[in-house]
């Protein structure tokens, strides 16, 4: 991918030096001011920016690089350490502690305000660290799937240019790009030639359809203050069609992008992970706020206390809090992350995608290049009655031999490939012909149009066209029939029976090509769209495109996870329909794109959700589908690896592409695929389903054993003279909770764990927490009972210090029995050894029995209980894994027996809080 290996293309390596605002300024002749880009002519651009037509040599642009720096955006490096922690303040459970902290500071609380504060730098280091880890894995990742640039470049003053591919960063200001259809905008360029060249430039200015662009060599004064001038390109933008060559006029932190960028691109809206995580944190955050007012009423209400408990209330809510959830969440994302490129060559390009990997419930996929192989044979080529005819084939060589050489980057699509092989072997010669001029093929009019001159006839310009067959029989008003050259107008009745004949191809699996050819008299300006009509219908070229090897596995895979698929596609239906019946996915009634084109919203997503397979989609139809499919609920991943894919690519909760897709489509996408194995895609969603199930083992344990402790923290306030738990206890405790949840993210659930999308229906995760968390409650309150027992009974050990010292070792067992007994990955028959999980609750366990009776407990205001306690407390602890045990099977079976149908509102739209499955 690049020639220059120690350097890498991932944005972040640049080093800009301290007086790059001054060399930048003396690039070329002076300095550079954005009016001057776009007002002078192309010639005075060149020579103000010291280049040429023909391109920089190597050694003026590796002169440019060491003084002006990389092409990089400077948000994208990589940020520092102190700068993650200071981030990782930013998060609302941080924000909230730190709230206690400075409430509890306030009344002059130390204890509580230190415990806090260690509880903050902890987790915030932790979370910094995971952070910093994953973001290095990540940018190794991307990497291995950075883009490139065609450059245009000299090895000497009087060599010729060459063409060559650079890590985007390398290049400098007076580079000479090449674009072509797929590809990134790799700087901000000055057209200096294009051809049919349209751009997508939502992330410059929202708005969607690719926007024409041109070369204009001088142009007009009012053009400079122009929004968006007809014969710039920016960085951020890609093409959609067509090609050009441009002069790089500014680059990394001068591009209009790079100024206009503000934080991380936020391109969608939100997604499941935010409803998820975000939707869960922020009803936790809710309820922390309200804890503290009401330990005050209550307190104040029945014992009469003011404000000398609010440092006990403040404690309350720290108890509730899940501090380590963004801890969890990093890590368990980052860690399925790597294991899934590691083993399956998966790359998770933006990491709570892969939790959204493991929500999905709808998949998308394109059928060219995802369902097939994108290699497409020439099978046939024959007249409109059918009969063979080698002609056709001839003409439609011609027009991909034109279509490709007077392109600027010449990148042959496999139909164009095709049948330049196919006519090639029949001695077909394209270069008999005058190419006048190219309309490259665009997928919103399905069609491509060369321009030529035959030989003996000066006098008229032919017009070769190819396309889908509605799209070209619409432009043909004549049919050529027989093979002797006669033509006779083209009625309804010849199209209806044309449109048949190819349908009847196509159920064969075959894809089409229409071919049609129109005379015109010469003319000097360029040729538009609106020019190809009145054609003479030639005949087809019908093509065979194998399936790809794994998608029928992948399809039956998918089925059985519980993913409905649904296949978008640019193609004719009945080749889409016969693609999927292949693969043994039932098609169903295909649905045409252009019957969706009225609906909106609600009925879109009706009518969409009933098919499988629509066909004749534009970009902007799969983008529009999938917008519809999420916002009833759904969560969509889409697949596909092509120009026409971009927009759906971004509009999905997850964007997904082959290795092997065109470059703005894995920029655009969240996940690549390694090559040609559709498989994977199946094992990167187990993957994002065992990492949500990670998370939300997490939130259920954490939430459950907190709300319980809670609920027995306020009664024991109630009811002791003395402070139940004292600050220090209160960290320490909290402390072997963290390090031993730690162990969650670690976890590796059961197969059957990732047998569905992992969505937690809100109603019952609230039910699942609030049940565990009361029998939790229960078992704290039967220990107060045992304790107010054993020191009646054992005269001398009436104290606060044994009560604290008794709770404490309570709480560590029952915070082990619920992480064994609730984690997703237990299921006995798997039989695994030891686990992380297994170390961490040997280790509370532990800590939990030996720390009271260590020479540290004094510190912590404990003292060991008597024996009989122990003796008790196992029994407490006996009825509540019983208990436990009992209520984890009764709501496993209640779940499963539910049967939440799919996109009811119960299972989709009521914001699913958290991934994860029931087990
Ligand atoms: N290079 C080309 N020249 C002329 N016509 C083309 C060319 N490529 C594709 N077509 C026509 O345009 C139609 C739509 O193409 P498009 O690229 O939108 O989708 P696709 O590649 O067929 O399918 P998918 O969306 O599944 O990738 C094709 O079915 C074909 O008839
Ligand atoms: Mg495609």
């Amino acid at each position: 991918m690049s020639s220059v290996p120690e350097i890498t293309a991932a944005p972040g390596a640049g080093q800009v030096p301290p007086d790059a605002e001054a060399v930048r300024a003396e690039v070329g002749a002076g300095t550079v001011e954005p009016a001057a880009l776009t007002a002078l002519t192309s010639l005075q651009l060149l020579r103000r920016l010291d280049s040429g037509p023909r391109g920089l040599t190597e050694a003026q642009a590796e002169e440019r690089l060491a003084r002006c720096g990389e092409n990089t955006v400077p948000s994208w490096r990589p940020v520092s350490w102190p700068r993650r922690f200071l981030g990782a303040l930013r998060d609302p459970f941080t924000t909230v502690l730190l709230c206690l902290g400075l409430v509890s500071a306030a009344v002059a609380s130390w204890g509580t305000a230190c415990v806090i504060m260690t509880l903050v730098v902890v987790s915030c280091a932790l979370r910094s660290g995971g952070e910093h880890q994953a973001g290095r894995a990540m940018a190794a990742l991307q990497e291995l799937v950075a883009t490139t640039a065609t450059v245009q470049r000299r090895s000497a003053a009087d060599a010729p240019p060459q063409l060559r591919e650079l890590p985007v960063d390398q290049l400098v200001v007076g580079d000479v790009v090449r674009l072509g259809p797929g590809d990134l905008v790799p700087a901000d360029v000055r057209l200096l030639r294009a051809n049919g060249l349209t751009v997508h430039q939502a992330a410059l200015t929202g708005e969607s359809a690719p926007v024409p662009k041109r070369a204009v060599d001088a142009p007009p004064g009012t053009d400079q203050d122009a929004p968006e001038p007809p014969h710039m390109c920016f960085q951020g933008s890609s093409v959609a069609t067509g090609s050009g060559t441009g002069l790089v006029v500014a680059t990394g932190a001068d591009t209009r992008f790079a100024a206009a960028y503000r934080g991380p691109a936020r391109r969608r809206g939100e997604t499941a992970f935010d409803r998820s995580v975000h939707g869960i944190a922020w009803t936790l955050i809710r309820f922390m706020l309200l804890t503290p007012p009401l330990v005050l009423m209550a307190n104040a209400a029945l014992r009469g206390r003011g404000l000398e408990t609010l440092p006990f209330a403040v404690a309350v809510a720290v108890g509730l809090t899940p501090e380590m959830l963004p801890v969890i969440v990093t890590t368990a994302l980052a860690r399925g992350a790597s294991l899934l490129a590691r083993t399956s060559g998966v790359i998770v390009k933006r990491l709570p995608a892969l939790h959204d990997l493991g929500a999905i419930d709808v998949l998308c996929l394109d059928k060219t290049g995802t369902l097939t192989q994108d290699r497409p044979v020439v099978v046939r080529s024959a007249g409109p009655d059918g009969a063979p005819d080698p002609d056709v084939l001839h003409w439609a060589a011609v027009n991909s031999f034109w279509t490709i050489e007077l392109a600027e980057l010449p990148v042959p699509d496999a139909l164009d490939e095709a049948v330049l092989t196919a006519a090639d072997a029949r001695g077909t010669d394209p270069l008999e012909y005058e190419g006048i001029a190219a309309l490259p093929f665009d997928p919103m009019v399905r069609m491509s149009t060369a321009v030529i001159r035959r030989p003996g006839r000066h006098g008229t310009h032919t017009l070769v066209v190819k396309g889908a067959v509605e799209d070209v029989l619409e432009r043909c008003g004549r049919l050529l029939t027989g093979g002797g050259g006669g033509e006779t107008a083209l009625d309804e009745a010849a199209r209806e029976r044309l449109l048949r004949c190819a349908a009847e191809e196509a159920d064969g699996g075959f894809r089409l090509l229409a071919v049609a050819r129109g005379d015109r008299r010469p003319r000097l300006g360029g040729y538009t769209d609106g020019d190809v009509r009145g054609l003479t219908f030639l005949g087809f070229v019908a093509l065979s495109d194998e399936l790809a090897p794994s998608a029928a596995d992948a399809l039956r895979v998918l089925t059985e996870r519980q993913v409905a698929v649904k296949v978008l596609t640019g193609d004719h239906p009945g080749t889409a329909a016969r693609a999927c019946r292949d693969l043994g996915l039932p098609p169903g009634e295909v649905v045409t794109a252009g019957r969706l084109a009225g609906l909106e919203g609600p009925a879109l997503a009706e009518a969409v959700g009933a098919a499988t397979v629509v066909a004749r989609c534009t970009a902007q139809d799969k983008a529009r589908i999938v917008a519809a499919l999420r916002a009833d609920g759904h969560t969509t991943g889409f697949l596909g690896d092509g120009v026409n894919d971009l927009p759906a690519l971004q509009a999905a909760d997850v964007g997904i592409c082959p290795r092997g897709a065109v470059p703005v489509a894995r920029e655009g996408a969240d996940v690549v695929l390694a090559e040609k194995d559709l498989t994977a895609i199946e094992r990167a969603i187990t993957a994002g389903r065992h990492a949500s199930g990670n998370i939300a083992a997490y939130l259920r344990i954490t939430l459950s054993s907190n709300l319980g402790n809670v609920i027995a923290m306020l009664a024991a306030g109630l009811l002791l003279p003395f402070l139940p738990m004292l600050p220090a206890q209160v960290l320490v405790q909290n402390l072997c909770f963290d390090a031993a949840q730690l162990s969650l993210a670690f976890d590796r659930p059961t197969v059957g764990a990732a047998r569905r999308p992992a969505v937690l229906r809100p109603r019952v995760f609230l039910r699942f927490i609030t049940g565990f968390g009361l029998i939790n409650a229960v078992a704290d309150l039967a220990t107060f009972g045992v304790l107010a027992f054993v020191a009646h009974a054992t005269p001398g050990t009436d104290s606060p210090t044994m009560f604290h010292a008794g709770w404490f070792t309570e709480n560590l067992l029952t915070q082990g029995m619920v992480m064994l007994l609730l984690r997703t990955g237990r299921r006995a028959a798997e039989g695994r050894v030891v686990g992380p999980v297994h170390l961490a609750v040997t280790g509370l366990a532990v800590v939990g029995l030996l720390l009271p009776v260590s020479p540290v407990a004094p510190l912590l205001a404990m003292s060991a209980p008597p024996p009989l306690y122990y003796l008790l407390l196992s029994a407490v602890l006996t009825l509540y894994g019983a208990a436990l045990a009992f209520a984890r099977m009764r709501y496993a079976r209640r779940e499963s027996g539910e049967g939440v149908p799919d996109g009811s509102p119960e299972r989709s739209a009521e914001h699913a809080l958290v991934g994860g499955q029931n087990a």
